[in-house]
């Protein structure tokens, strides 16, 4: 067996009431039986007012109709309504169906009155001790209680007894003794039972607990890998720097519109933006300057981009830009408000009048292209022609001599 099993037995274990051990399992088990106990109650209650009625017959039958047989009669009618008043009483409030108070009522009322019936039933004791040895094991077994509450009821009943045996006839000591057993093993015989049935529901209980305990840490334990699971593809799919597509992932994003656009004729043009000069921004003021502007310009970039198109660090300094359902035109026209909104950029660490610019080829993909990195190629030409034409411009592939080479 393992430490945790130890631990868990350990935990589960009773003491002579037949309760957990540890108070807080304890707690929690009376707290899930709560509308159990109140349910058994409202039956036991149920029957124990159906038998006392039923009784009348046989006080009828003993005693004929008189004076006697109307006290018993009354009696048994209260008791009988007192049940079912508590009956009602525990439906609306079943709460309440776990506390000493009504449960010690019931006893007393119900013992009460059987032993006030014994004292107006004088002589036949075969049938007196016949209704204590079922009263008996009813303390046990109908109605949920506590062991010390049930001992100390079971002992008021044979206390009762021996108060009104003596009382009534002078019974001989072998009698008395004789009927003190029978009434000694109905106790042990309800103790033994009762404790039989509280280790098997507490034991059941206890392991329940233990296998919702165990399914919650298995609960976490997915959370915690699938989270784990989501920063790693994250991390996977994105450039740490920049927070843009890596190259692998905008090729994957890209890729899936190469398709759709060759599939149902639509346009997608690439551009292929570079910052202009960086090496020597580099350099003068030092990789971690370098590192701010590739951000800033990646976050411009992408500012000007609709949701559907897609943006990735291509390498270096350099982006690159898928722009689904854009013709040449419109793909101009983006990187246009791409290069002024760059041009436009101020950074304090740069020097005064220090300017960023980037360069952008735009290609298109043609129909009957089978590869994307065909318009990709033709994209990076433009770049290359661009950078040589002075930086700082816009030029279109397969246009290169009425390329735009605007200006800041
Ligand atoms: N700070 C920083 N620098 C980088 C990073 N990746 C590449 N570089 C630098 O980017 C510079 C790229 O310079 P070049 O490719 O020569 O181009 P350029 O200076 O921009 O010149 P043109 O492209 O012709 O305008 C190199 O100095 C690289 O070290 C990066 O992640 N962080």
């Amino acid at each position: 067996m393992t430490a945790g099993n130890n631990e868990a037995g350990e935990q589960a274990s009773l003491d002579w009431r037949a309760e957990f051990h540890d108070a807080a399992l304890e707690a929690l088990y009376r707290r899930t039986m709560r509308m159990q106990d109140a349910q058994q109650l409202r039956y036991g209650l149920r029957v124990i007012a159906v038998v006392f009625l039923l009784f009348i017959v046989a006080d009828f039958v003993l005693l004929g109709f008189g004076a006697t047989f109307l006290v018993l009669a009354t009696i048994r009618l209260f008791i009988t309504l007192c049940c079912l008043g508590l009956t009602r009483y525990f439906a609306l409030h079943p709460a309440r169906a776990q506390e000493a108070g009504p449960l010690n009522f019931i006893y007393s009322t119900v013992l009460t009155g059987l032993l006030i019936s014994i004292h107006l039933h004088p002589g036949d004791f075969g049938l007196h001790i016949s209704s204590l040895v079922i009263t008996s094991l009813a303390i046990y077994l109908l109605l949920p209680n506590r062991l010390p509450w049930i001992l100390a009821w079971n002992a008021f009943l044979i206390a009762g007894f021996l108060f009104v045996a003596l009382l009534l006839e002078p019974l001989t000591a072998g009698m008395l003794i004789r009927n003190l057993l029978i009434l000694a093993f109905a106790n042990l015989l309800g103790w033994l039972t009762f404790s039989r049935l509280n280790w098997l529901q507490r034991r059941q209980f206890s392991l329940l607990v233990e296998e919702r305990e165990v399914n919650r840490r298995l609960q976490r334990e997915i959370e915690e890998r699938q989270l784990l699971e989501t920063q790693l593809r994250h991390m996977a799919s994105t450039d740490p720097l920049t927070g843009l597509a890596n190259r692998r992932h905008f090729f994957e994003l890209s890729e899936r519109e190469f398709s759709r656009a060759q599939r149902e004729g639509t346009a997608l043009a690439i551009a292929m933006v570079d910052i202009d000069l960086f090496k020597g921004l580099n350099d003068h003021h030092g990789h971690a300057v370098g590192d701010l502007v590739l951000t800033t310009v990646a976050n411009c970039c992408a500012s000007v981009l609709r949701d559907t198109d897609i943006i990735g660090r291509y390498g270096g300094e350099e982006f690159i830009i898928a722009l689904p359902q854009a013709d040449l035109d419109t793909a101009s026209a983006i990187a246009e408000r791409l290069r002024h909104k760059v041009t436009s950029l101020r950074l304090p660490m740069l020097d005064e009048g220090q300017r960023l610019s980037v360069t952008v080829g735009i290609s298109q993909v043609e129909p009957g292209e089978v590869r994307l990195e065909q318009a990709l190629q033709r994209a990076d030409q433009a770049l290359y022609t661009g950078k040589a034409r002075g930086r700082n411009c816009v030029v279109v592939a397969g246009d290169i001599s009425t390329s735009t080479a605007a200006r800041a």
